[in-house]
């Protein structure tokens, strides 16, 4: 016999891809995956229930999956419901998982009710089952099983009739059922004592008569002991015995239309798209344009190294580079100074781009049909050029980048720095949520791109660990690329704070002979109009975001907030953004420019992840300490989630203290959910089992807070499966594939992720009100196929079309935005959650003075 074949109904990504790996793992079994709604099997039509039995006939197996809502509900269950229904001679095995189960347990006349002490989520329970076989009754899949934990993520539970059992009977009778249910055979149970009453929770099922069998617990979760899984490979046992014992057939044909569980990578598809005879959108240039396929192919790697002088920090360097400059990509490690001692290997490097006004920019709006490729003036020699590519439904934003990437890859497996080149930029939430199907506000009100990568070729790479700068060039010319690395390492090294530790802009720099830190933040200039969200009002939204989680529709929920601030444009010229003087005292009538508020943000907040860029028309000054995602040249991917924050006070000031605070059920649930729905995302892309858990719930210490931190990691196939083919790429699987199954990242949104998203789009003020840069990501991705994105979080923004001139001769005023919340679940109070989302705004808005 083959491998088995298993088919998945997938209630929308709650943690289905977790539950497809254990599958396929355990039971060395191909899963195929078919949404609950797939238009492929639409009970709206005629022929439905006949196309059902027959694509059923390829399985030997059912497994309904989790999921939000409720099973009473059409729309959350779809095609699970049907498969109750099947008649006698078109029956096979299935097993229930969470909502699958619940929907088993309505088909067998159980109703179904909130768990009266409210959710369980990311709650860990001794599951309670009889390890014997049943007299009389087969198919316990609990037999034999030695007693073991599971994760809970439900807030409705079976009902049926357990409560009107004594608590003298309760011991045997809980195994057997009521006579009202005959078709209910109970198999686990947990007991919940809460507020001083004990509740008595369904976990396990069985069919009296049909092969159906049903877990309310998640057996996929990380916190599921794998004591556990032998409940699955029991359940798989009895599901071919009874296959065998009827004598049912599994037909061999494989189901032409289901998809399998690992999504084919985005070169394969765009190497279909061009097998398919697509006209190549690189291709289509027209005579004004530039050559889109040819544009920085064929270029060499040249570096030169120079020791890093330890008083000199990362915005020195960009000062002493870029001074001018109109648009800058600086991702700066700002901990990684401030802690020296014992450095701070999550930020080990800094980048600076350089020359990004001259580079060639691709732009994408959510939703659009084309992406733009801007190349700039003087890189041209003429003027400024503009190129529309055209999307469509198999060649879109991730293709188009994929592609561009694969014709430009440097094969340099041991190349020193992390980044040799390649695209820098940000994208979005909104463009996150277009990732994952969730409607946006269409049209949008505004022209910000979403996703806005600059392709960087002359760069800098600060290592903080070995205290060098690696000035770095792709270049398609030896003597010219040997010219400008002799040149910047000359303006470097010949600069007066290289020499002497006297910065570019200290004002004592002419006469002063010794070193002056620079760090001064920056004072209260004209006062800024603020708007910082209404208690009361966030109060009552997490109230709100509680009731979806009691309704079973979301674990989690990360609820987020925006301050707005209005001042007067700081009236040094947008492109002057690193002016001298820039943290000298201002005049009344001046607003620090962005790079002093910059520079303030970093010295009271340094954070691993720290980014100044002002590009597509943004700026964004960031002091994020969270990783989201970086994969390295052979294909490692990691995760970095963080969930879990306690504010430092004089009560929480050790880690040890913070340690005490953050381990206990409601913080450790939070991370636990996120882990186990970034699993889930990398699990699309890396296939079963191929995501590993090495560091779970770390306390570490930041600067105004300590934060809980998980790793997950996830190794990219080789390529997709009888994929390959012609093509430089084949089927080859990049780290875009992961930023793009990833998007928006898990510990911003919740999980599940898409219902969670689509309630806090309501909650957050509509499809108009767009996150924007917050909750998106900032990074890169290079040549060599390496790449690092943290999330936007603890920064502020502001979009140039924003800033205004008032006629009446009154200057300009620009708008900041910072966003700030946190993960609401069951055991949250509104009270907390408001402190949360305050002490996370507090490092941002303080850069404007007052405040703080
Ligand atoms: C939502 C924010 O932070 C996120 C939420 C966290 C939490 O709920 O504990 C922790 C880190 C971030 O992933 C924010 O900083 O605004
Ligand atoms: N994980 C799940 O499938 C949850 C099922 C259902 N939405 C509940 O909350 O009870």
């Amino acid at each position: 016999m083959g491998r088995p074949r298993i088919l998945f109904l997938d209630a929308y990504d709650s943690f289905s891809n977790n539950v497809v790996s254990l599958l396929t793992t355990l039971l060395e079994a191909d899963v195929d995956i078919l949404h609950i709604d797939s238009p492929l099997l639409d009970p709206a039509s005629p022929d439905f229930h006949d196309k059902l039995r027959q694509e059923l006939q390829c399985y030997d197996a059912v497994v309904c999956g989790p999921g939000p809502g409720s099973p009473t509900l059409d729309a959350d269950v779809g095609l699970i419901r049907h498969i109750w229904d099947l008649e006698d001679e078109h029956l096979l095995p299935v097993l229930g998982i969470c909502l699958g189960f619940q929907s088993l347990a309505i088909s067998c006349g159980a109703s179904i009710r909130k768990i009266p002490g409210g959710g369980l989520h990311g709650m860990i329970r001794d599951i309670d089952f009889r390890s014997r076989e049943i007299a009389g009754s087969s198919g316990n899949i609990f037999a034999g099983v030695t007693p073991f934990k599971a994760t809970l993520y439900h807030s409705l539970c079976a009902d049926i009739g357990q409560d009107s059992i004594s608590e003298a009977e309760w011991s045997e009778r809980r195994w057997a059922g009521l006579p009202e249910l005959p078709d209910i055979v109970p198999l686990a149970w947990v007991e919940e004592g809460r507020n001083g009453a004990s509740e008595r929770i369904l976990m396990g099922m069985k069919h009296s008569s049909k092969p159906f069998w049903g877990l309310q617990y998640h057996p996929e979760s990380i916190c599921s002991q794998s004591l556990g899984h032998q409940v699955i490979s029991n359940w798989f046992r009895e599901a071919l015995l009874w296959s065998k014992q009827r004598g049912r057939v599994t037909k061999s044909r494989i189901p032409d239309c289901i998809p399998g569980s690992t999504k084919p990578s985005l070169l394969s598809q765009v190497q279909a798209s061009r097998d398919a005879e697509r006209a190549d959108v690189f291709e289509e240039t027209l005579p004004d344009e530039f050559n889109l396929t040819e544009y920085g192919t064929n270029a060499t790697y040249a570096s030169k190294v120079i020791q890093l002088p330890s008083h000199v920090e990362v915005p020195d360097i960009v000062e002493l580079l870029q001074n001018g400059g109109r648009e800058h990509i600086v991702l700066d490690s700002a901990s990684a100074h401030a802690n020296r001692i014992g450095l701070d290997v999550r930020g080990r490097y800094s980048i600076l781009a350089l020359d990004v006004a001259d580079s060639l920019r691709l732009e994408y709006q959510a939703g659009a049909a084309h992406v733009n490729a801007l190349l700039p003036a003087c890189a041209m020699n003429k003027g400024h050029s503009n190129k529309d590519v055209k999307l469509g439904k198999h060649y879109t934003v991730w293709h188009l980048l994929a592609d561009f990437m694969d014709r430009r890859k440097l094969d340099m497996p041991n190349a020193e720095s992390p980044f040799l080149g390649g695209f820098m930029g940000y994208i979005t939430y909104e463009m996150g949520l277009e990732c994952i199907e969730v409607k946006i506000n269409s049209p949008r009100g505004h022209e910000r791109p979403d996703l806005c990568f600059a392709w960087i070729t002359k760069s800098i790479v600060v290592d903080h660990l070995e205290g060098t700068l690696r000035i770095q060039y792709l270049h398609t010319s030896v003597s010219e690329a040997d010219e400008w690395l002799n040149s910047t390492a000359d303006t470097l090294q010949k600069s007066a704070i290289w020499a002497d530790g006297l910065r570019v802009n200290d004002s004592k720099l002419k006469g002063a002979r010794h070193f002056t830190p620079p760090i001064t933040p920056t004072g209260p200039s004209e006062p800024a109009s603020i708007v910082t969200p209404e208690a009361g009002e966030y109060e009552s939204k997490v109230r709100r975001c509680q009731d979806f989680i009691a309704a079973g529709d979301s674990y989690e929920l990360c609820l987020t907030d925006q301050t707005s601030i209005t001042r007067s444009a700081s009236l040094l010229e947008a492109h002057d953004v690193i002016p001298t003087n820039s943290w000298a005292p201002m005049s009344a009538t001046k607003s620090p420019s962005s790079w002093a508020l910059y520079r303030t943000l970093r010295a009271r907040q340094p954070a691993p992840f720290g980014s100044y860029l002002r590009l597509g028309g943004a700026t964004l000054i960031s002091s994020s300490p969270e990783r989201f995602l970086e994969y390295g040249r052979a294909g490692l991917c990691s995760m970095r989630p963080m969930k879990g924050t306690v504010r430092k006070s004089d009560a929480v000031a050790t880690l040890r203290q913070a340690e005490h605070i953050l381990h206990i059920p409601k913080e450790e649930a939070e991370n636990l959910m996120i882990v186990d729905l970034v699993r889930h995302d990398l699990h699309s892309v890396c296939g079963p089992g191929n995501v590993r858990v090495p560091q779970l719930m770390k306390v570490e210490e930041y600067a105004i807070v300590f934060q809980m931190i998980s790793v997950v990691e996830g190794q990219l196939p080789a390529s997709t499966k009888g994929g390959g083919g012609g093509g430089g790429g084949g089927g080859r699987y990049t780290g875009l594939d992961v930023l793009a199954a990833s998007l928006p990242p898990g510990s911003m949104t919740g999980a599940p992720k898409k219902r969670s998203c689509e309630i806090l789009q309501e909650l957050e003020g509509g499809r108009h009100r767009e996150r924007s840069l917050y909750s998106g990501v900032v990074g890169y991705t290079d040549v060599t196929g390496r790449g690092d994105w943290s999330v936007t979080i603890r920064s502020l923004f502001r979009w140039d079309d924003e800033t205004v001139r008032h006629a009446d001769g009154a200057g300009e005023t620009e708008v900041w935005r910072i966003g700030a919340g946190g993960a609401v679940t069951a055991l949250s109070t509104p009270e907390g959650e408001r402190d949360e989302m305050f002490t996370k705004l507090k490092g941002p808005l303080g850069v404007f003075g007052g405040r703080s």
